[in-house]
């Protein structure tokens, strides 16, 4: 249970801690930016190489918050909202969990093109082995507001071309390779041989990502608050090699499972607070 002045490069955040794992979260976007085995260090998290980590860009990897919208789904400038990118401020801290707040006004960026009169909180839970992350928001305001969000979690795997995604079979998602079309998922996995960039609508609540060339299967189990999940890993293209934080072949070591609130924009009214979360697990396969 401590707070660093530099946690994650010039970064400051808190540090979680229980028998079994570590976890760090930045106060620079309310990031979880590592999750690990305590005993072998092992991250279970993809962080980029190139990821900054001095608060001039979201961090590239671990569990960026999207609010309040996700991609270019709402009223801000910037990509997938401000959360990732305003400075969080440290509410309640244990050993195990700490809540960060961020609230209408000291965000960065575009706090009055999207005009709610919001107050964010991010939890971040170490139980066990799982890793839990839950989004509150509350209106503090006079009027209704509408936003779209996703908890964004960089899986670290040992090669993405022998990792499967199970749990969409017969489930429709929009295409974010083809304008968002919507097709239905036939196959048995999501599979990753090129670019995948999938917004599933109404996903199951559990899914699973099984990294087949290291025997680990993480699970995902989010809350009908997050009614959709997404799914992306970005391959070796044009656009990849124009990341400025992401290495050519890093693509390999990571696969995107998103928990989110998409389709349906997320409605609060006045004085109400909605909440969604994730809780993250694994296994040997
Ligand atoms: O580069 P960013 O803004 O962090 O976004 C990364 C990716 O995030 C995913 O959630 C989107 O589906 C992708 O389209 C996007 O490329």
């Amino acid at each position: 249970m401590t707070t660093h002045d530099a946690l994650v490069g010039t970064l400051p955040g808190v540090r979680l801690e229980n028998d079994t794992h570590v976890c760090e979260i930045t106060r620079f976007g309310a990031h979880v930016a590592s999750w690990r085995v305590k005993r072998t260090s092992d991250e279970l998290l993809f962080r980029s190489k190139l990821a900054k980590l001095d608060g001039t860009k979201a961090i590239r990897g671990g569990v960026p918050v999207c609010f309040p919208q996700f991609s270019d789904m709402g009223p801000c400038a910037q990509s997938h909202g401000f959360a990732r990118t305003s400075v969080w401020a440290v509410e309640a801290l244990s050993a195990t969990e700490v809540t960060m707040v961020l609230r209408r006004g000291d965000e960065a960026g575009d706090g009055d093109a999207f005009g709610g009169d919001y107050e964010a909180r991010f939890t971040a839970t170490l139980d066990g082995d799982a890793l839990r992350t839950a989004l509150r928001v509350t209106n503090a305001g006079k009027s209704c507001f509408e936003f779209t969000s996703a908890l964004h979690t960089y899986f670290r795997v040992s090669d993405c071309a022998k990792t499967k995604v199970r749990g969409l079979r017969g489930t429709t998602y929009l295409d974010n390779l083809r304008a968002r079309a919507s097709a239905k998922d036939d196959e048995d996995a999501v599979e990753f041989s090129g670019e995948v960039d999938r917004i599933y609508t109404d996903a199951p609540s559990v899914l699973t990502i099984d990294d087949e060339a290291l025997g680990r299967r993480f699970r995902v189990a989010k809350t009908s608050t997050f009614p959709d999940a997404v799914v992306w890993n970005p391959a070796l293209t044009d656009k990849t090699r124009g990341m400025s934080d992401f290495g050519d072949e890093e693509y390999r070591e990571m696969v995107c499972v998103e928990v989110a609130g998409v389709k349906d924009k997320i409605t609060v009214e006045p004085g109400e607070t909605w909440e969604a979360s994730q809780t993250i697990s694994y296994s040997a396969i």
